[in-house]
């Protein structure tokens, strides 16, 4: 397929189902913890994208059996050792998670990437992994690649974890916890985003049997051993976004089926933001349903704990009548690509006023106009450009691939809700 996207253009009422593949954070959560475990775990409805096939590549890199029978994943602890390297493409799960995994090991692992990796901020990771006794070595920046050398087991302890930059790296220090000698005492040495995600790795442990307990300043997790579990993965929320936002920007109404009841992921939040865009949310037997009106309300809203749904939400900002604010979410600047500056090129390009601020964006949509769009190598980049072609007639996506990272068959599931034609450029 090529990778030059044309996002169709339609603005007449979606009416659509959707059913969505499973979740990026939960797999990668599940994947670590099974690799970990006291046996054998089984995953049902994983997410197989870029991300989660990386991450199930590099445990089995390390010796992990991890078999997959296009239904189920079925993962098979084993002797994790080196010397490997691990392709970690541009996941900030693999890069923030298999660290403290690799410390374990018995051996040298060598972690790498894409080249935008190499960017992207991770020095409280190294540092908190440097002051509990594992070597590692790096350029000097705490960026990738670097390499984790493992001695087969980790003291653990008191550490004071700088996680500014990322929810990931508090995130990674607590999944392998338990299998440190003494566990861990993770304290925070400032700030840090993404919470929800935090909550989920917190949840996801406990399922797996691990003793982790809220401390004054961070977490605590008891040595121990990580009990196998078999698991069904919910829907990814967060990917849900665009398919949610195409009922308020057509004035139409959209169910993603399988929502859950309860959850950590920060997806949750959409059945608060979207109304507070002019959305009607209710839950129905088959799922959470929106309906839009076909006016996009502006929105003004601190989204430091929800930052992933910033690129959809900012399409919509774009789509709105009347000027938004979002804040809380300076983080952004390391993720997939500086995604505050990508949104502030990308909505320019379609006529809207962009103001970048130090941790967020002013949006004041203008008189708009057809454009063509990078993705910035980033999935959510071109979920918000197809967000935007529904309503601009003439948006056209360049290395519109990068959606693989999280949802591959993006582009033809779009083309279903809207009942079109895939609409790839020749
Ligand atoms: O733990 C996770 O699965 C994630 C945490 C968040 O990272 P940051 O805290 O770096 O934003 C989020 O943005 C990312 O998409 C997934
Ligand atoms: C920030 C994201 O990804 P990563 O897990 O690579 O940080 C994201 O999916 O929005």
């Amino acid at each position: 397929m090529s990778d030059v996207w044309s996002a169709p253009h339609h603005p007449a009422p979606v009416d659509a189902v959707v059913t969505l593949p499973g979740s990026k954070s939960l797999t990668a959560r599940a994947l670590v913890l099974a690799a970990l475990a006291d046996g054998p775990s089984r995953l049902v409805r994983p997410l197989r994208a870029r991300d989660t096939d990386l991450m199930a590549a590099a445990l089995r890199t390390l010796g992990v059996r991890v078999d997959d029978d296009g239904e189920d994943v079925v993962v098979s602890p084993g002797t994790l050792r080196g010397p490997v390297t691990v392709d970690a493409g541009l996941a900030g799960t693999i890069l923030r998670f298999l660290p403290p995994v690799a410390a374990l090991a018995d051996g040298a692992v060598r972690v790498d990437g894409d080249p935008r990796l190499h960017e992207r901020p991770n020095g409280g990771l190294l540092a908190a992994l440097r002051a509990l006794g594992v070597r590692v070595d790096d350029d000097g920046r705490g960026r990738a690649p670097f390499t984790v050398h493992g001695a087969g087991r980790v003291r653990g302890g008191p550490v004071e974890v700088d996680a500014g930059e990322s929810s990931q790296i508090v995130s990674g220090l607590l999944l392998a916890a338990a299998r440190f000698d003494e566990g861990l005492d993770l304290a925070l040495a400032g700030g840090v985003p993404s919470m929800p995600h935090v909550e989920m790795t917190v949840t996801t442990l406990r399922e797996h049997g691990v003793d982790v307990t809220a401390t004054d300043r961070g977490w605590r997790v008891a040595p121990g051993p990580v009990a196998a579990l078999d698991r069904v993965v919910e829907p990814d929320l967060s990917n849900a976004a665009p398919f949610l936002a195409a009922a308020l920007v057509t004035g139409g109404r959209v169910t993603v089926r399988d929502w859950p009841a309860v959850t950590t992921q920060p997806g949750a939040h959409l059945d608060r933001l979207l109304p507070a865009m002019g959305a009607q949310v209710v839950r129905t037997a088959e799922g959470l349903q929106v309906t839009g009106t076909g006016t996009v309300r502006p929105l003004v809203a601190d989204l430091g704990e929800v930052g992933e749904l910033t690129p959809v939400l900012a399409a919509l900002c774009a789509l709105a009548d009347g000027p938004s604010r979002l804040t809380g979410i300076a983080h952004l600047r390391g993720h997939e690509t500086d995604r505050l500056q990508a949104l502030d090129e990308v909505l320019t390009a379609v006529g809207a006023r962009v103001r970048q601020l130090p941790d967020g964006l002013e949006i004041e949509p203008g008189p708009r106009r057809a454009a063509v769009l990078d993705s910035y190598a980033d999935h959510r980049m071109v979920m918000a450009a197809a967000v935007l072609g529904l309503a601009v007639e003439g948006i056209t996506v360049t290395d519109a691939g990068a959606v693989t990272k999280t949802l591959p068959d993006f582009r033809e599931r779009w083309a279903g809700l809207l009942g079109e034609p895939i609409g790839a450029v020749p």
